[in-house]
């Protein structure tokens, strides 16, 4: 479980986010949602302790995420951001292999389990055949599957993913939410495709401008009167039994020419 509390966070004293909690309990997948520059990857690095909170706790189970030290949070989250993450030229299989760092000393050299780990992470996410590829002259998208298949050889108990389905073609992202779920791995994703985080998500959290405006499931977070004013479109939701899906319409008519 991974939860934070009363976060707060400021950019050179320019408040991004206040009184934000958010909470994702064992094996649950919490969708992060919001428009541009609501404060997703702020909160997400936070989570992760790439950034430090101004103000609130965040706690992985029972132990403060501040307690915890470089390598106990490398073992126990794994976290695919949107920043390019080498321009260095190492092959896909290499990328991968990264995963396995924090299960080896500094001075260990992969281990035969730690290359039958990665090259599983690789056949799960479809990219075996690109293994020898170097990272850097993928497609996005299939830069976006490597990194997916480096947090798998990982093996933490939390996933933490920024928009990754970015890149990724309609089929891919519903392959790769899909995979998410079959992990059971407690996952806290940020997605701007409401579609998508109302068929993968058990619980969502909405950011407006720093602030959570609604979290719960997908059937009290996705509905007109909370989605309408936050993304100022006009919202029709469809349930089709299994999940509900949203068409959106804007509220102002595109102009006649
Ligand atoms: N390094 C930074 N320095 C200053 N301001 C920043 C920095 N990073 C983000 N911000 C600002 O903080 C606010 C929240 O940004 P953040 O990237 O967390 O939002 P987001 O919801 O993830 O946005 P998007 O959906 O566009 O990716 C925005 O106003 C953004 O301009």
């Amino acid at each position: 479980m991974i939860s934070a509390s009363n976060i707060s966070f400021a950019y050179d004293g320019t408040p991004v986010l206040a009184g934000v909690k958010l909470e994702a309990n064992s094996g649950n997948i919490v969708g992060l949602i919001g428009p541009n520059g609501s404060g997703k990857s702020t909160l997400l690095r936070i989570l992760y302790s790439a950034l430090p909170a101004l103000g609130g706790a965040v706690m992985l189970d029972d132990a403060s995420l501040s307690s915890l030290s470089a390598r106990e949070l490398s073992l126990r989250i794994a976290v695919v951001a949107q920043e390019a993450t080498t321009s260095l030229p190492i092959s896909v299989a290499e990328m991968v292999l990264l995963g396995r760092s924090p299960h080896r000393s500094s001075l260990q050299s992969y281990s035969s389990e730690d290359h039958q780990i990665a090259a599983q992470a690789l056949s799960r996410v479809g990219m075996r055949d690109l293994a020898e590829r170097s990272f850097v002259t993928l497609s996005g998208g299939e830069k976006q599957r490597t990194l997916i298949a480096r947090a798998l050889a990982q093996q933490a108990d939390h996933l933490l993913l920024d928009e990754p389905t970015n890149h990724l073609d309609i089929h891919y992202q519903h392959e790769l939410l899909q995979l998410v779920r079959t992990l059971g791995i407690t996952t806290v994703v940020v997605l701007h495709d409401l579609n998508l985080a109302a068929r993968y998500c058990d619980q969502l959290v909405l950011l407006n401008h720093g602030k959570v405006v609604c979290s719960g499931t997908t059937a009290e977070v996705l509905i007109p009167e909370v989605i309408e004013p936050v993304y100022r479109m006009n919202v029709e939701t469809l349930d089709y039994g299994d999940c509900l899906q949203l068409l959106f319409r804007p509220k102002v008519p595109a102009m006649v020419k």
